[in-house]
């Protein structure tokens, strides 16, 4: 298997389609669901939580088989049956209309492949064994989730804010870096991971100077 590009892609509002209301189906959803996408789900059957969320709205579901022309309102597609020979027609239909496509079940179909992904707040990390091993992906991002702890969203907060600060209290821009490169190459990570919140709070405060307060 070739080595993919990595991206994140934008979906907040944007129509997305899964064929298929199995367990990987359920899973792909939830995942469109947490990046705000509108979903709509093609298939007769669905799990129960699947047919919960038809049920309160928060999906759109067409509880029929896939047929031609289902893709074309659709920016993004993840062909998510158990059937190779529908999977590989959603694909080939959703290709023609130069869609984004996923195939669940077919490592040489699809044009691109569903990361594990490590959330937390605005940091996103995103794994992929090129489909190789998924369940190395899924293991490593367990490992880091276990690793970093809340902590990691913390430091990118404090970071993100500090950031801001330096940029409209630091004029000189070779300073600028070296500050934030001080407060991301410093302890202040490790005391987080920690939960040594107290001790990151005075760390920040020396290395900040007084800027921002
Ligand atoms: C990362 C994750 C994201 C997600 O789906 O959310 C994801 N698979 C996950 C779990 C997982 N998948 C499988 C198992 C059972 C163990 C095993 O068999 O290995 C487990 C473990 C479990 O379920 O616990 C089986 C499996 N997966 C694929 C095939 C087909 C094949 O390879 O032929 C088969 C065989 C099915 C069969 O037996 O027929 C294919 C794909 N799975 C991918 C992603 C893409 C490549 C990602 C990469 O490059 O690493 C790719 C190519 C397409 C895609 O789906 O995008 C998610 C972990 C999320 C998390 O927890 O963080
Ligand atoms: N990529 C992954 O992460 C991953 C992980 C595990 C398994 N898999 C593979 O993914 C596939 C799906 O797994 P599952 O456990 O969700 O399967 P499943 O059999 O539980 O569900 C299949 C779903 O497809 C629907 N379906 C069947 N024919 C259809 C059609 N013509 N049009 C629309 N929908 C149709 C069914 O109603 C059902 O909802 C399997 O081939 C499995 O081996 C992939």
């Amino acid at each position: 298997m070739s080595r993919m590009y990595g991206a994140f892609i934008q979906l907040t509002g944007r129509r997305c389609l899964v064929v298929g209301g199995g367990p990987v189906a359920e899973r792909k959803i939830t995942g469109l669901l947490d990046s705000e996408a509108e979903v709509t789900m093609i298939a007769p059957r669905a799990t129960s939580s699947l047919v919960k969320m038809a049920e309160n709205g928060t999906i759109r579901w067409e509880a029929r088989p896939f047929q031609a022309g289902d893709t074309a309102p659709f920016f993004l597609i993840i062909a998510a049956t158990a059937s190779r020979e529908v999977n590989a027609q959603v694909f080939a239909e959703g290709e023609t209309h130069g869609r984004l496509v996923n195939v669940v079940n077919d490592p040489k179909l699809g044009n691109f492949t569903v990361p594990a992904l490590l959330r937390r707040g605005s940091l996103t990390v995103g794994i992929s064994t090129s489909g190789a091993a998924p369940v190395v992906a899924k293991k490593l991002r367990e490992d880091l989730e276990a690793y970093w702890g809340p902590g990691i969203e913390l430091f990118v907060e404090w970071v993100s804010e500090a950031r801001r600060r330096i940029a409209a209290e630091v004029p000189e821009e070779a300073q600028r870096t070296e500050l934030l490169r001080r407060l991301t190459n410093s302890e202040l990570l490790q005391l987080l991971r920690e939960g040594r919140q107290l001790e990151a709070e005075q760390l920040l405060k020396r290395i900040m100077g007084g800027r921002g307060g």
